[in-house]
């Protein structure tokens, strides 16, 4: 296992070209949020903004509308229930994720298929939250894709059916190849490890001052920041799931708990002080 160090910063966030607009660093959806959830999907809205996606869209329940623009007026909305908005939506963005607070009722698996159904070979699609609970129980099949899966241990358990104390790197990987080979797969714990391709990867940030609800979410609109912006898909991973620790390292020397709202608002000056 490779560790990811701190290197991954400059290999990955270069100065932005004059000759630039906000297409230039691509255009991203994140769909879910529900009645319950609104804040999983604002929280996630913030990671990708904050990181620097050109434009990005929110395609959640209409009730989240007010609130998503209080917090991020960034940010377009869409209504997630509306499909055939949603279909046009989707066939223009670079990256998608889906099911970070989607739920897993019958509303977040109609909304999940019309997604899996949509999605193109050349898109990146991040399966977060009650996506994974979603694929695994109802064994949806997976699209032909540029997949990025982002469980934490009990999702993995879910997705793999490998128990949290047999996840091992061994038995991860066996599970990896026989059924994620060719996408990437994040497996967040207090220390996360990345399973990709070209090999696996463990993270060196992060702080319990992270164990707190919306912190997942947050690197799912991170990791989709990244990615919309940076060509190397694998780096912007890598770095993505670094920079969300390593700024919740430097708030939790002050903080006794890092708020996920609190690391998209650092990430524009962390980022300008990594870039190369
Ligand atoms: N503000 C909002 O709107 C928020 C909305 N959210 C949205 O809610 C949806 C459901 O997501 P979820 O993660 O909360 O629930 P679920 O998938 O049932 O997992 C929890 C179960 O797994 C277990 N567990 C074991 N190991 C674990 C580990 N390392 N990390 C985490 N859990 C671990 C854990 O064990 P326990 O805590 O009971 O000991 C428990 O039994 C999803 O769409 C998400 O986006 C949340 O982000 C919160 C803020
Ligand atoms: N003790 C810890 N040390 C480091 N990182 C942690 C710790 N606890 C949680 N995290 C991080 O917080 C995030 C939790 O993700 P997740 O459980 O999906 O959150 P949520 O769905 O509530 O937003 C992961 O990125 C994980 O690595
Ligand atoms: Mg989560």
């Amino acid at each position: 296992m490779k560790e990811i160090e701190q290197s991954i910063l400059k290999e990955t966030i270069k100065v932005r070209s004059n000759n630039s607009f906000k297409g230039t660093y691509g255009k991203i959806a994140l769909v879910g949020g529900n009645q319950n959830f609104g804040g999983a999907i604002i929280m996630s809205s913030l990671g990708s903004v904050y990181s620097g996606a050109g434009l990005t869209t929110t395609l959640t329940d209409k009730n989240n509308q007010s609130s998503l623009h209080s917090w991020l007026p960034e940010a377009m909305f869409a209504d997630y229930k509306n499909t055939t908005e949603m279909i046009k939506l989707l066939e223009n963005m670079d990256v998608i994720t889906i099911g970070t607070g989607l739920g897993t009722d019958e509303n977040g698996l109609t909304i999940l298929k019309t997604v899996l159904k949509t999605v193109k070979p050349n898109q990146i699609l991040i399966i977060d939250g009650s996506a994974i609970d979603l694929i695994a129980k109802y064994q949806l099949q997976l699209p032909k894709a540029k997949l990025i899966f982002t469980p934490h241990q009990m999702e993995w358990q879910r997705l793999s059916g490998i128990k949290i104390k047999d996840q091992t790197e061994k038995n991860n990987l066996i599970a990896y190849k026989k059924l994620f080979k060719n996408s990437i797969v994040i497996v967040k714990s207090h220390r996360t490890q990345i399973y990709t391709k070209n090999g696996v990867y463990q993270n060196t940030t992060g702080t319990p001052a992270q164990a707190t609800g919306g912190m997942g979410d947050t690197l799912a609109g991170i990791i989709g920041g990244f990615v919309a912006q940076f060509k190397d898909t694998e780096n912007a991973v890598l770095a993505a799931v670094y920079t969300h620790s390593a700024i919740a390292d430097i708030l939790a020397k002050k903080q006794y708990v890092v708020l996920p709202h609190q690391i998209s608002e650092f990430l524009p000056k962390f980022m300008k002080d990594n870039e190369a």
